[in-house]
């Protein structure tokens, strides 16, 4: 029994040193186990830091690339519309200080600071090699002889609600109804209501309001409120019309020259949409301010396709009042774009306006496109044609478009004397000798003279009304086919513009003083840029004097850099007999006042004189 009895307690001792011994060998392997569990989720998540390093590594290479891409492309862009800046005016000797871009400020929309310097650091041998002073070649123009003569004019389609009546498939441009002749204007379907648009039957002019003073929908600025724009009526037709390639407006699209509130999606006149043009801000704008609208810009534009559109505006005259220089500091602003001259209106209207687009530009649908051509405000034919023009774009987008033109004017004695050293050193590629623009123009204009006093003693306060009578006849003076009554009448401005206000409101037209840009370019452009309803981008800031030519060069916010227009010099030839200047100055000054009285503002300061 006792052994049996130590037997069981050996057994049991053996038994249980068995079971502990057991139990830490268990132990132990679970402590290994749950250590390699351990130890694999550490090197999962290690592997899983070094994913998200590398990831973010990447992420970070491939965002620095995209804004260096985004840099560059800012970079170069902006080089670019330094370079059309340049080419286009012309800069003005000295050596090329920093660039603006240097004063972009670093935010949201423009790209970190550092990327741009290049632009500022990079030598820039184009631009200080640039010619100085090359000659600008010149335009064509158009004969003054009888040429001029406008050409039967194509049908009147010309009333919007009329057009809008017709059938939804709009008749294209050139498949309108037979041409009725220009003169007697013979009635065709469908006619400019209430009648066919004879010269003689032109609708009388409508009320005007007093300059300075532009209707809301046009010229909301210069602090005044903007009215609510009205919504794009329901036309029938409406998108049916896709010649000339118009894209039909999106919906809720506003009309050309409404108020657009942000993000607005407005139509231009050629039906294609127009993403928010900005509204005039009368307010000027920093260096900071302006670059940043430039950046903006920039980046809207670079995904938006490029297509020609129609002109939105109008630069319709006169020839040698500074035509060539408002255009050239208006293709300045990022939103307008110009297509130079195109005579359109005075020699290709029959070719329709897939040829008149195809002279456009290549812009974005945010930028305005416009053309001048400096005879168009005198040619009798070409308001009738600008009228028809805006009643095909108002049909094929089934808004109504209002186009806006921009008269130039200028002191017209000075006037005459440049368009004939204009056209006799053309002619005689020489310099006219002293005393012959008298010759030239002696015998004539003293009869001119005395038609003149003899018309005022006739007919009184209505002597205006006997000489526009003659234009719209086309005789005498006007007869298109004597260049020395030409050149003359061609600075009666007002009878001119009575011609444009027959056809359209007042509120379409700017009357500018080109004498008052020879002066004060910076105010004539905001002028401007107030009635073309755009951002006030150029102002008195961006103008400086170059006393070799005489004139005010364009120079950017920010730096004095001077771009001048290129071949523009003081003429030392500019003079003229002082019995000569005081006889132009009484036939002209009538009519000047005349254009004052009808514009409802102060006298023009038109008192040109060589000797002072
Ligand atoms: N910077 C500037 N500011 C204001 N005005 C200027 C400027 N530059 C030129 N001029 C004046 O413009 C005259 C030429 O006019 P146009 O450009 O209309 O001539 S043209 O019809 O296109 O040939 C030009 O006439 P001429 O000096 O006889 O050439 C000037 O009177």
């Amino acid at each position: 029994m006792a052994r049996c009895g130590i037997s069981l307690t050996c057994l049991s001792t053996v038994f249980l040193g068995m079971m502990l011994g057991f139990s830490i060998l268990l132990i132990h392997s679970m402590l290994l186990t749950e250590r390699q569990r351990l130890e694999i989720l550490e090197n999962e998540i290690l592997d899983q830091q070094a994913d998200w390093k590398a990831q973010w590594e990447q992420a970070r290479v491939s965002a620095q690339a995209a804004q260096d891409s985004e840099a560059t492309y800012l970079h170069n862009e902006l080089e670019r519309f330094e370079k059309e800046v340049e080419s286009e005016l012309g800069i003005a000797g000295g050596a090329r200080p920093a660039a603006l871009v240097q004063d972009a400020p670093a935010g949201p929309v423009v790209p970190a600071a550092p990327q741009l310097p290049a632009l500022a650091e990079a030598p820039a041998p184009a631009f200080e090699q640039a010619p100085v002073a090359q000659a600008v070649p010149e335009a064509p123009q158009v004969s003054q002889g009888a040429a001029e003569v406008p050409e039967p004019l194509a049908p009147m389609v010309d009333d919007y609600a009329a057009a809008a009546a017709a059938a939804p498939a709009a008749p294209a441009f050139e498949a309108a109804a037979p041409a009725p002749a220009y003169e007697p204007a013979a009635p065709a379907a469908p006619v400019y209501e209430p009648a066919a648009p004879a010269f003689e039957a032109a609708p009388p002019a409508q009320e005007v309001p007093a300059y300075g003073v532009p209707p809301q929908d046009v010229n909301p600025g210069y602090g005044a409120a903007a009215p609510a724009a009205p919504a794009a009526p329901a036309v029938p037709g409406f998108g049916a019309a896709p010649a000339f390639g118009n894209v039909p407006a999106p919906q809720g699209a506003l009309p050309y020259g409404a108020v657009l509130p942000a993000g607005a999606i407005g139509v231009g006149l050629d039906g294609q949409p127009i993403y928010q043009i900005p509204t005039f801000d009368p307010a000027p704008k920093t260096v900071d301010q302006i670059m940043v609208g430039l950046h903006e810009r920039i980046k809207r534009r670079k995904t938006m396709p490029k297509t020609q559109h129609l002109p939105s505006f109008i630069i319709i005259g006169v020839k040698k009042c500074g035509t060539s220089a408002l255009s050239r500091f208006l293709k300045i602003h990022p939103d307008l774009a110009s297509a130079g001259e195109t005579f359109f209106f005075a020699n290709n209207f029959k070719d329709g306006l897939d040829y008149y687009k195809s002279k456009m530009p290549n812009t974005t649908d945010d930028v305005l496109s416009y053309e001048k051509t400096p005879n168009y405000y005198r040619l009798p034919v070409v308001p009738d044609r600008v009228r028809n023009f805006q009643s095909q774009v108002s049909k094929l987008s089934g808004v109504k478009k209002e186009i806006k033109m921009i008269y130039v004017t200028c002191d017209p004695v000075r006037r005459t004397l440049s368009d004939f050293l204009h056209s006799r050193t053309n002619d005689a590629g020489s310099e006219p000798s002293p005393g012959e623009f008298e010759a030239f123009i002696g015998e004539r204009f003293s009869k001119m003279e005395t038609e003149m006093a003899a018309i005022k003693a006739e007919q009184g306060d209505l002597w205006h009304d006997e000489v526009y009578k003659m234009y719209k006849e086309r005789r005498d003076w006007f007869n298109y086919t004597d260049p020395i009554s030409n050149l003359i009448v061609n600075g009666a401005y007002s009878v001119f513009y009575k011609r444009w206000l027959e056809n359209f409101d007042q509120r379409q037209l700017l009357v500018v003083d080109g004498t008052e840009m020879i002066s004060n370019p910076g105010g004539v452009v905001v002028q401007t840029q107030q009635f073309l309803n755009i951002e006030r981008i150029i102002d008195e800031k961006n103008f400086i004097f170059d006393e070799e030519r005489g004139y005010y060069c364009y120079t950017r916010t920010g730096d004095d850099t001077k771009y001048c227009i290129k071949g523009q010099q003081k003429s030392p030839s500019k003079t003229m007999s002082e019995d000569m200047r005081q006889r132009l100055f009484n036939f002209f000054e009538p009519f000047s006042q005349k254009l004052a009285g009808d514009l409802g503002r102060e006298p023009f300061n038109w008192n040109w004189n060589p000797a002072l």
